[in-house]
Order: structure tokens, then sequence, then C-alpha cells
């Protein structure tokens, strides 16, 4: 059952449409990462979640509370902010600077007696592995503490659900998927349902169970990483989520194509319609490359990356992105051969 179901909202800047009937459920202990590009309405949906914001329609249920109706017998219902049952977690954290960790944690949960809020305090300081911090102030803290601070004063207040607005933009590169792997570990643990808005895919790819993708003020779509990666609704989507080359191809049957790279049996995400074109979406990683005097493919560009060369090849009139390993040659070769194996491939 969803823990958090939203439907047909609508948000509005003045004239602009940002959020445009838009649905969207969470369940129990789910982890959601909302991506797309810069400027979709990520920000805006968990503002409009959260109460932050004013909606133009829509309805939000949280359990079992109505927190955004328009017409619940004839009347409109908006639950303020700080009644919602939500924790929110900014990218800066938003930590207090005069108060140690132990307080910052201690915040929300005054109402409770001393000896409950030490014990809360103290199991949440475990949970983020912080245990021997709690006397430090928030800059004494490094960025990915301050962040795990964050979210044990979030949870202190026991959230239904936690909304992460960037959270690791502000945390080093190198630090960021260790920590997401950290964080993923306390919110499991504690079968904390989150949305995180991110602009990265690898964020989302390494944090989601589900991924929303954005665009324009709607969600073009949404299931597990894996699911949106190899099954892609749109070329939006497949393009966002990775590297890919566009080959336009006939069909023969419905598992053989003809394309520039001769004609290759594949399975694919669409029911493939004897003489219909279509176009196949070909992640670097599918292709086979072997250096081949004779081959059907001449090396214009490289680039040497961690994990090897990104390089463009140009088979016919058409550039094929690959990835060739590190040891590869290509100082001296020109020529390859590209070919495609038989497998699953995406077609639009
Ligand atoms: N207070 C505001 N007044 C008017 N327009 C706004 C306001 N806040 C955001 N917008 C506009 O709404 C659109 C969506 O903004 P939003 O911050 O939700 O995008 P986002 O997907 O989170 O982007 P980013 O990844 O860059 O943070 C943008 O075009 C933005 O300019």
């Amino acid at each position: 059952m969803s823990l958090l179901a939203i439907n047909n909202l609508t948000c509005r800047y003045g004239n602009n449409t940002i959020l445009n009937d838009l649905s969207l459920t969470v369940s129990d202990g789910e982890i959601m990462c909302l991506l797309g590009p810069s400027g979709c309405g990520k920000t805006t949906l968990l503002k409009a979640i959260a109460g932050l914001i004013a909606t133009s329609s829509g309805e939000i249920n949280l359990e079992n509370t109505v927190l955004l109706a328009d017409n619940v017998n004839d009347k409109s219902i908006n639950v303020d902010a700080n009644k919602r049952d939500l924790g929110m977690i900014f990218q800066d954290y938003a930590l207090f600077p005069h108060l140690t960790i132990h307080a910052n944690i201690a915040f929300g949960i005054t109402h409770l007696s001393k000896t409950a809020q030490q014990n809360k305090i103290s199991e949440l300081l475990t949970l983020v592995n912080l245990d021997d911090l709690g006397d430090r102030y928030p800059h004494e803290l490094s960025g990915g503490q301050q962040q795990r601070v964050a979210i044990a004063r979030a949870l202190a207040r026991e959230p239904k659900v936690l909304l992460l607005d960037e959270p690791f933009s502000n945390i080093d590169a190198q630090l960021r998927l260790p920590l997401i792997k950290d964080i993923k570990a306390i919110l499991k643990q504690r079968n904390m349902a989150a949305i995180f808005v991110t602009h990265a895919k690898e964020e989302a790819f390494a944090l989601a169970d589900t991924m929303a993708l954005l665009n324009n003020g709607n969600i073009v779509q949404c299931g597990s990483p894996q699911y949106l990666y190899n099954y892609p609704a749109e070329k939006f989507v497949a393009e966002f989520l990775g590297h890919g080359s566009i080959l336009t191809a006939q069909v023969l049957n419905k598992e053989k194509v003809r394309c520039v790279l001769g004609d290759i049996t594949c399975t694919t995400n669409k029911t493939l319609i004897t003489n219909e074109t279509v176009e196949l979406f070909v992640r670097p990683h599918q292709f086979s490359v072997i250096a081949d005097e004779t081959g059907n493919g001449v090396i214009t560009e490289y680039q040497f990356r961690d994990d090897g060369y990104r390089a463009q090849v140009k088979v016919a009139e058409q550039n094929i992105e690959v990835w060739l390993p590190g040891y590869f040659d290509v100082e001296s070769t020109k020529v390859v051969n590209v070919s495609l194996t038989p497998q699953q491939l995406v077609a639009f």
C-alpha cells in the first residue's frame, strides 16, 4: 500500500505551470529519487509535498491523513508544513551553528523527557556513526558528518517520510558515493521512506529503489534504476540516463534488423514489425570493437578516462560512441571493426 500518494498535482508560479497534473506514490520504506534536468520542477515538487509553497490543484495523502485536497465536503484542505509529519533536509544541512550536535538533534524533541531525549540522541548518534562527536559544533565536523547529523536530527522527530533536496551537492565527489551507501543503509535500517532530489544520475542509481524522471513538470517514467536504464520509455529517458548512439534500422523480422553494422539479431523493448524503420539506442559498452585494417570503422576522436577510452568511431556516415579498454592502442590503430552481438537493445 502506498504511504504517500500525490494525485494530479498542479503548481504554478505566475503564468508558468511548473508541475502539471503530476501523480506519484511512495511505499513504506521506499527510497525514491526525483531526477531530471535543471529547472524541471524537482525542488518545487518536494516543496509542494512539504507544504512550503502554494499549489493550484491536486491531492496529497500521507498514510491515512489528507494533507492537501481541493474539495472535501466543499472545503479545501492544506495542512501546515509543520504538521505534516515530514522531515526536510536541505543541501546546506541547515544545522544551528551555535548549538552542539547533541543540542541540534534535541531541537525537535524537547517535548520528550530529558531521559527519553538522551536515549534517542544516543541511539541516533550510533546509527549515523558519530557516537563520540555529540559535544562538537557543526563547524568542527566535515560536510559528510554534518549531513549525517542533519539526518539524525530529522529522524529524531520520527517523520513518516524524509524529503531531501540535493543533500550531497556540498560533499566532495570522492566522498559522495561512500556517504550515499551509508545513508541508504541508515534509512533501510529504520525502514524509512525518503524522497531525494538530485540531478546526478550516478547518485540516483546508487540510492534509489525507484527513480522518477521528470521533464517539463511531469513524470516521464518511474521505476527501478535498472528498469529505466534497460527499458526507457522515451529517447529522453535513454539519453538522460547514459551515453548511447542512435542507429537507424530497417526491421527484417521480429528478431532481426538491418543497420549500418549489418544484420543484427536482437530482442527489443518494443515489438518489431517487418519493414518498419526504427531507431536503435545502443550504449557504448554494447558494441564489440577490434583493431582490424579491413574493418568498417575509423576512430575519429578519443579521450582517456579512469575506466578506459571514450571514443568516436565513424562507420559509413554514422558516428558511434564506443568504450575501449585502457590498454587499447589508440595511437597506432585507426581502423577498427565495430559489431553488435545478439543481445537486448532499445528501439524507438
Ligand atoms: N519562487 C519562484 N518564482 C518563480 N519561478 C520559480 C520560483 N522557484 C522556482 N521557479 C521556477 O520553477 C521552475 C522549476 O524550478 P525548480 O527549482 O523546481 O527546478 P529543479 O528541477 O529543482 O532545478 P535544479 O535542478 O536546477 O535545482 C524553474 O523554471 C524555476 O525558474
